[in-house]
């Protein structure tokens, strides 16, 4: 499917072009309500789009503002688990940039792999390690498209440092606990067992989740600049089993709403005020 086909059916509906594009994930919906002057679309009658099916997972599309930046926020997403190719879950990325998103707030929930971390910390994502599907970005890749030019001059480090700058701000003014950290993403469903834990943790995660890499990855392709967010919604204890459940998930960011609500407001206050610089890659 063609991104510009989503794109005129979102403009048959709403004019808005957001400079800012926003997924929220597991338990990170209620953000989407405190979008200003709302314009809701829900995911199921984009060309294109699937139907979300993760619960905690609204499938809307939600375009508005928030200080004053037009935004658009994915109230929810798809995960490879649900069946969804990596060029399916990514494929919002391309829309929202199509209508006209140039920066890309990714949040989702993840387990702490990292023994310093509690439920409820955020983790600004620095790196990820991309366990997801292989060898290969794209499951759906023929040969030419991996040869493309361009394909192997993009950097792999993708994640924005002004606007991971601007989310240790947010924390610090607003005092909950905030760390950089690298990302593991899996395929899912299934949560670590305890020696995928440790063998984590060896290699360098932080945090592990099964969402957010495709997405990352359409976007750097893009030219996006990424801001990526973990909310701790369940730790790693190497001592003993024990049992996530996607509720535990889904409360913890519930609970975690308001800190990602302060980040995001402090990332789009400095997108106002002056566009972030960063340093080149
Ligand atoms: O990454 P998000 O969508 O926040 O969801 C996370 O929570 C679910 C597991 O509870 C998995 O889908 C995992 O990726
Ligand atoms: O512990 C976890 N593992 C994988 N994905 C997750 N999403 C939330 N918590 C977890």
């Amino acid at each position: 499917m063609n991104p510009q086909t989503a794109a005129d059916f979102i403009r048959s509906i709403t004019d808005l072009k957001p400079q800012v594009a926003i997924i929220l994930g597991s338990g990170l919906g209620g953000l989407a309500d405190k979008i200003d002057s709302p314009v809701i679309i829900a995911f199921d009658r984009i060309p294109g789009f699937g139907t979300s099916t993760a619960s905690g997972h609204r499938g809307q599309l939600v375009f508005g503002s928030i200080e004053s930046v037009p935004v658009v926020a994915m109230a929810g997403r798809f995960h490879r688990y649900e069946g969804w190719s990596n060029d399916d879950v990514a494929f919002p990325v391309d829309v929202m940039n199509t209508v006209g998103a140039s920066h890309l707030i990714v949040s989702n929930a993840a387990g702490g792999v990292s023994l310093k971390f509690r439920v409820g910390d955020i983790v600004v994502l620095q790196d990820h390690i991309n366990f997801m599907s292989g060898v290969f970005a794209s499951d759906q890749g023929a040969p030419e498209k991996f040869a493309a030019p361009g394909c192997f001059n993009r950097p792999a480090m993708t994640y924005d440092a002004a606007m991971s700058q601007a989310a240790f701000e947010a924390a610090i003014e607003s005092g909950f606990d905030c760390y950089p950290g690298t990302y593991l993403a899996t395929f899912g469903p299934t949560y670590e067992t305890r020696a995928e834990y440790r063998m984590m943790r060896r290699i360098g995660a932080d945090v592990v989740g099964m969402s957010t890499v495709p997405e990352v990855l359409a976007a750097s392709r893009l030219g996006m600049r990424i801001l990526g967010l973990s909310m701790v919604s369940n730790v790693a204890n190497p001592d003993k089993a024990v049992k996530a459940s996607h509720d535990e998930v889904l409360e913890a960011g519930r609970a975690a709403e308001v800190k990602m609500e302060a980040i995001v407001r402090k990332v789009l206050q400095q997108i106002s005020s002056s566009p972030l610089q960063s340093p080149p890659v």
